[in-house]
């Protein structure tokens, strides 16, 4: 695992927008071998969103090769409704990057069958070989998606209830009418998220560092661990591009393991 910590939302997304398309441009995804990428909503990964729809206009990334599936999605929220996460989804970020409609995955909240929903949606990222990164972010409480604290290690894509805290912090989306937050959700499972070759999580702002404190044990000690371990790996990861460049000299270059 990793940490890496800056100092502002802005530079969040600059770093994870960064390092998503290096992974995307270095996978070389094409028609046949897309990439598969696992995503959030939330304000956590707009910066994100930003920074990728930036590159993407640039002319330094594209999504043309790019499978996604998203997190989660509320339970009977008509699709169109301003905070449906298929709504999210497409205004802050697929319909600014040159992703095909088609490549998208969202589950469907109002689907008649919603076990069926849950089940086919495994079954389609397990037929096209899973995930390569997920992306997610976390809520105060620690819920990834929407797995509530509680939730098993071994969960599947499936049907929640939302804890309550979550119910009160979601209502800020819609006027602060608690009523009117959906009290369910589908969700991708823990093990859906653990079973991706590569998990990148957001957290930010204050309202997220108890539930950060509780999975990483940050103390001033920690965050000058990890930001050594940044700066030596950013070293290791330049001697290896001069060593691309010139290979003749690779004696020099110690293991990056
Ligand atoms: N289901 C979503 C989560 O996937 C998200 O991580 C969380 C935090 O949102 P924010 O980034 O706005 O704090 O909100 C919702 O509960």
């Amino acid at each position: 695992m990793r940490l890496i910590i800056r100092d502002d939302a802005a530079n969040v997304g600059e770093y994870i927008g960064n390092y998503i398309a290096k992974r995307i441009n270095n996978f070389k995804p094409t028609a046949e071998k897309p990439f598969v990428l696992g995503l959030p909503t939330g304000s956590s990964p707009i910066p994100t969103y930003k920074h990728l729809i930036k590159l993407v206009k640039a002319g330094q990334l594209s999504f043309k090769h790019v499978v996604t599936f998203n997190m989660d999605e509320y339970v009977q929220l008509p699709q169109d409704h301003p905070e449906s996460y298929h709504t999210f989804m497409f205004r802050e970020f697929f319909s600014q990057v040159d992703i095909p409609p088609s490549q998208v995955n969202i589950l469907n909240g109002n689907a008649k069958d919603l076990i069926g929903e849950c089940n086919a949606y495994e079954a389609k990222i397990k037929a096209i070989g899973g995930i390569e990164l997920f992306l997610g972010g976390i809520g105060e409480d620690g819920h990834i998606a929407f797995n509530e604290p509680g939730s098993s290690l071994a969960s599947r894509t499936r049907i929640k209830t939302l804890a309550y805290d979550t119910i009160l912090a979601n209502a800020r989306f819609f006027n602060n009418d608690i009523a009117a937050v959906p009290r369910m959700a589908l969700t991708v499972g823990v093990a859906t998220v653990l079973d991706s070759r590569e998990v990148v999580v957001v957290v930010s702002g204050q309202r997220k560092a108890l539930a950060l404190s509780k999975a990483i044990e940050l103390k001033v000690k920690t965050v000058k661990y990890f930001k050594s371990i940044e700066r030596v790996q950013d070293e290791v990861e330049a001697m290896h591009a001069k060593l691309k460049d010139d290979p003749a000299e690779p004696e020099q270059i110690g293991s990056m393991e």
